[in-house]
């Protein structure tokens, strides 16, 4: 679906460009689906107090929101879907606003939207280019998170 999307919207005669993610909701779901699933930053980065408090350092897990059922209906299922509305375009607000790869508040990543527009063009011209499939009698990657 994200290829057929990638034909249409972009075709195969010119590189993507940030313009084309507006036109592209379902290649959107999938790479916010990707950072759900492969979220490269499991445990926060710490923060502590600077003046005396009960409170001396929080490591916040985003796992515990990205793979929380309660947030994300099965959770452990890749499913691009779950941040789209029926209609296939517009999204799902409250599931995108659960998406916390980049933690959240005043200490939120500063180059979450360089690192956003570098996924998009990343992963729309390899898949322009080629089609990743599992090898003939191969096994699909093993995602057995690996902790740390
Ligand atoms: C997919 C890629 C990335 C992910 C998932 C990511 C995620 C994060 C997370 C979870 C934090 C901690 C937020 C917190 O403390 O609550 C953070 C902080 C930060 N990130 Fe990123 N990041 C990414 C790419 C980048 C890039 C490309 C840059 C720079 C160009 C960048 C620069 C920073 C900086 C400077 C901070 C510290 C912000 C602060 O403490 O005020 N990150 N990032």
């Amino acid at each position: 679906r994200m290829q057929k999307e990638i034909d249409a919207v972009i075709g195969r005669d010119r590189p993507p460009t940030m313009l084309d993610k507006l036109s592209m909701p379902y290649t959107s779901a999938v790479l916010m689906e990707v950072q759900r699933k492969a979220n490269v930053i499991s445990f926060n980065t710490p923060h502590r107090t600077l003046q005396e408090t009960s409170i001396a350092a929080i490591l916040s897990q985003l796992t515990t929101v990205l793979d929380d059922p309660k947030v994300f209906t099965q959770p452990t299922c890749f499913n691009p879907d779950r941040f789209l509305d029926d209609d296939g375009k517009s999204f799902r607000r409250a599931q995108v606003a659960s998406l916390v790869p980049f933690g959240i508040g005043k200490r939120q990543c500063v180059g979450e939207s360089i690192a956003r527009m570098c996924l998009f063009l990343v992963v729309t011209s390899l898949l322009q280019r080629y089609s990743l499939l599992v090898p003939d009698n191969g096994e699909p990657p093993d995602l057995t998170p690996t902790y740390g």
